[in-house]
């Protein structure tokens, strides 16, 4: 039980999460109870308004959940410390105000601020790592534009090397493939594979692909009803979980080919 323990990197524990305004308490889900383990690849899909950011956002420490705990390494998230937090969790949003100034290089070394000192001085491990972080997504030929010369597809890409410079066991994006044509969908999928699994790292992302998800990843998250149901692609499938995502007057799954389909 123990060496099983040792590869969860997150968990929840009956956790609530919703609003609190005018101390009026709004719960967008309930009783969720999920354990992301190492080399996972995780999506959080469901219909708009499901609650997906909003999850994304308690299980990253952003947001406070109403009732329940988030537990990183163990620890309840609530007591790590933001400087401790930072070396653990990287979070990729993708409205998140950058300076398109910076050139990627410059963008991509804020991932070691977490490490260096308060001049944020780089030491010959940061470089590597860096440089590393532009290979690995294969922006290291742009290493000198500027953010605003980028693509969103590059941006998107350097905006994932930023976070493999922090260096944390989790990431966590927020709709990593808007924007981006198929081709690039893919290619940015195929990237949070490898990193999944050639660097042992948990990923969680939240999109409305749902189909490439379930091709793709290791678990899922289907925000339904306010509830979240947490298991392999194939189990969900099983359930009959897609059937019923979206209203059936409009939008049936195909469980064979494993895709959704319009209908007429
Ligand atoms: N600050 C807030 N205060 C109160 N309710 C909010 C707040 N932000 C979002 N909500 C509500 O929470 C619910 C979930 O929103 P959330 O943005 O998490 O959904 P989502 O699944 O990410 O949606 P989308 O796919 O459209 O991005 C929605 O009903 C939304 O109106």
């Amino acid at each position: 039980m123990q060496s099983i323990n040792n590869h969860i990197t997150l968990r929840t524990k009956d956790l609530v999460i919703g609003y609190n305004n005018n101390r009026e308490e709004t719960p967008i889900a309930k009783n969720l109870n999920i354990d992301c383990k190492k080399g996972e690849l995780i999506a959080l899909v469901g219909i708009n308004g499901s609650g997906k950011s909003t999850l994304l956002r308690t299980l990253a420490g952003l947001q406070e959940p109403l009732a329940g705990a988030v537990y990183i390494n163990d620890k309840e998230i609530a007591k790590v410390t933001p400087a401790s937090l930072a070396q653990q969790l990287s979070v990729v949003l993708t409205n998140q105000a950058i300076s398109k100034n910076l050139t990627v290089a410059e963008l991509v070394a804020l991932g070691r601020q977490p490490y260096t000192n308060w001049l944020g001085t780089l030491t010959e491990v940061d470089k590597d790592i860096i440089i590393r972080a532009l290979k690995r997504t294969e922006t290291y030929i742009l290493k000198d534009k500027k953010c605003y010369e980028l693509s969103d597809g590059q941006l998107q890409r350097v905006l994932i090397a930023r976070a493999l410079a922090q260096d944390t066991p989790i990431i966590m994006l927020d709709e990593p493939m808007t924007h981006l044509d198929l081709h690039h969908k893919a290619s940015i999928l195929n990237l949070l594979a490898r990193i999944a699994t050639e660097e042992r790292k948990t990923i969680i992302f939240s999109t409305h692909e749902i189909d490439y998800a379930i091709t793709r990843c290791d678990k899922m998250i289907v925000m339904k009803e306010r509830q979240a149901l947490y298991d392999t692609p194939e189990a969900l499938i099983a359930q009959g979980v897609f059937d019923i995502l979206f209203p059936s007057h409009n939008v049936g799954f195909d469980r064979k080919n494993r895709i959704f389909f319009l209908k007429k």
